[in-house]
């Protein structure tokens, strides 16, 4: 792995020396994402925008407008991350989070600037791909193998994941039949059954009840201690507290904090304040009412809390 030239370290012992024994996993280096658009403006209030794009997200209606505009999802970021780090991620809606790591895992070309990894990178997001028409075995199957798998190796290991995953007889239902729940807990359980050498969490832990949260903050753990590196997009400031070790502050698509959790969580919450936990705190509770309830109890919560709002 090259390292770029204002990172690059003086090599050797030197190295050593001035920085113990880590060793840099990923090295992301004046990163630029620009996306082409075909739609209608940004929207500008932050309360709107939360409750658009939790929305969009929850029942994947698109909003509808004219002409062509480019968003520049991430400006000039760099940062180099170690392997043992875990990585959170913070930042408002729409502020650069996923784009960022959705480079790092390769699925996003940077429009400028570069990336190196020192290894494999895994995304384990909720818009990874598995077949909604096979089962959650057959998905298994296939899911295990992309990884690396050889079908041996998946033969040993399925019923360990279809024990992680904890969906009961729905294993062998297609998952079209599954809850978003379900289906985040199977695609967690295929995607951590290899350990990746960096690891991508978006918001996988947002859904779930405790016990669950507990056992996946629990393999996280035990990912992060086979010395790969964590990357975690979390909604909520005490899931990145309990897991990361280091947390980056993405603002309207730049770096704009980079450090210990407590303190760059304290930043964030002294830059928001209420109104912005308020909204933190509906959007966790909307994805618990999409899950138990569905989409027309959580859009007429959405309602109440915004009457003027187009749902
Ligand atoms: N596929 C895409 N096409 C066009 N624009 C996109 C696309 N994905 C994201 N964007 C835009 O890029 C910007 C950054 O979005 P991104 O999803 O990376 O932010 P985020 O911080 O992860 O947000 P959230 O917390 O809502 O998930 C936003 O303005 C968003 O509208």
């Amino acid at each position: 792995m090259a390292a770029p030239e204002q990172e690059r370290p003086r090599g050797g012992a030197e190295q050593a020396k001035v920085e113990g024994e880590r060793i840099p996993s990923v090295v992301v280096s004046h990163v630029d994402i620009r996306y082409r658009v075909y739609g209608s403006p940004k929207r500008t209030d932050p309360a709107e925008e939360e409750v658009e794009s939790t929305f969009r997200r929850l029942v994947g209606r698109s909003t509808q407008g004219l002409g062509v505009q480019e968003v520049h999802a991430v400006k000039d970021v760099s940062f180099v991350a170690y392997r043992g780090e875990s990585i959170g991620i913070i930042g408002r809606n729409g502020s650069g989070k996923s784009t960022l790591l959705r480079s790092v895992a390769g699925l996003v070309p940077p429009s400028s600037g570069t990336i190196w990894l020192g290894g494999k990178a895994a995304l384990l997001g909720v818009n990874a791909v598995l077949q909604r028409k096979l089962s959650g075995r057959d998905n298994i199957w296939i899911g295990a193998q992309a990884q690396g798998l050889t079908p041996a190796q998946v033969r040993r290991r399925m019923d360990d994941i279809i024990d992680f995953a904890d969906i009961g007889n729905f294993i062998d239902l297609p998952m079209s039949s599954y809850s978003s729940g379900m289906a985040a807990r199977l695609r967690f359980a295929i995607s951590t059954a290899v350990v990746p050498d960096i690891l991508i969490v978006d918001e996988a832990l947002a859904t779930g009840d405790e016990h669950w949260r507990a056992r996946a903050t629990e393999r996280i753990e035990r990912i992060r201690e086979q010395a790969g590196t964590v990357f975690l997009v979390a909604h909520s400031r005490r899931r990145i507290n309990e897991l990361c070790t280091r947390v980056l502050w993405m603002d309207d698509g730049r770096l704009l904090g980079d450090g210990r959790p407590s303190v760059i969580n304290g930043l964030y919450g002294r830059k928001y304040g209420k109104h912005r936990q308020v909204w933190r705190e509906r959007y966790e509770e909307i994805n618990r009412v999409m899950q138990d309830q569905g989409p027309d109890a959580a859009r007429d919560l959405l309602r109440k809390w915004e009457p003027e709002g187009n749902w």
